[in-house]
């Protein structure tokens, strides 16, 4: 048995166990991490991510030669154990560990570049959290179809990369969107080879307020289920939306999930359009466990 402190973090209710490796010597297996996970044997969390000095780290120390500032890795695992490139909750909850424990300067004004799989990501402090710079996105090419809900009707999903595989669906309006069961995992044909997160939207009403998207999200999230909040859901989310809403959709969107609401912006970059993420990001207690 070994003792492992953990801090927990949460950014609108999607909750992650953060441990500190920054010279890498941790081995966290699956099977550790889904242990640590588990609500009723571990903390308890919709991930698990580790602290790890970018250079300390092979799979990630490539990425000091395109960003040599971007120090820290944030070595994302689901709640099953498996790997995900990137997670935007995460990232903000990541940055305030990171300032909260002097590892990193505030980014006051500034940016804070931070290593994910899904390459290097800037994150700017804003309002009571972070803001963060998803990068480009792309539509996934092909139709699929997903069926939820026990028997419910299935939908067209629309495949959006943002870093991370979601497939996002339109439901009819809000009161479709609270009836969802979503407990199972939702089905998609065709299967994505790396499966994806599934979120489902409603418009709300307005639609559109002073040229701010208004919807709400729920999701089930890839090696979770569902959680009360998925950042780069979110970003999905708002760009399948403004894709079906064409011409003279927002490039603003505010997006409620059952943990809170978080903002979603698009924006023109030297490289292509990006997509950022702003939300609230907390550190709730710390502890040790032993595994
Ligand atoms: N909750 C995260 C996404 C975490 C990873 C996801 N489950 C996946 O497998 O891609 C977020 O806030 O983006």
């Amino acid at each position: 048995m070994t003792t492992i402190h953990f801090t927990k973090g949460q950014g609108t209710g999607n909750d992650f166990v953060l441990v500190e490796d920054p010279d890498g010597r941790l081995d966290l297996d699956q099977a550790t991490v889904a242990r640590l996970c588990d609500r009723h044997f571990g903390v308890g969390a919709d991930g698990l991510i580790r602290v790890v000095r970018t250079a300390r780290s092979p799979e990630a120390a490539g990425l000091l030669a395109e960003e040599p500032d971007a120090e820290w890795f944030m070595d994302y695992r689901n709640a099953d154990g498996t790997l995900a490139e990137m997670c935007g909750n995460g990232s903000r909850v990541f940055a305030r560990y990171l300032t909260e424990h002097g590892l990193a300067a505030a980014p006051a004004g500034g940016t804070l570049p931070i290593a994910t799989r899904a390459g290097v990501k800037d994150l700017q402090a804003s309002g009571d959290g972070f803001q963060v710079d998803l990068g480009r996105w792309r539509l996934v090419d092909g139709d699929v179809t997903v069926a939820a809900d026990r028997g419910g009707v299935a939908r067209p999903g629309l495949g959006i990369d943002v870093g991370n595989p979601h497939v996002v669906v339109l439901l009819p309006d809000e009161d479709a969107l609270h009836a969802l069961h979503l407990a199972d995992v939702p089905t998609l044909d065709p299967a994505p080879p790396a499966g994806a997160n599934v979120e489902f939207v409603a418009l709300a009403h307005p639609p559109v307020v002073d040229g701010i998207g208004r919807i709400a999200m729920r999701v089930h999230e890839r090696g979770v289920g569902e959680t009360l909040s998925c950042g780069t859901g979110t970003a999905a989310a708002a760009l399948a939306t403004r894709h079906w809403m064409g011409d003279g959709a927002p490039d603003m969107w505010r997006v409620d999930v059952p943990g809170g609401r978080l903002a979603v912006r698009m924006f023109p970059a030297e490289d292509g359009e990006h997509v950022a993420l702003g939300g609230p990001a907390e550190l709730v207690y710390e502890g040790d466990i032993r595994i």
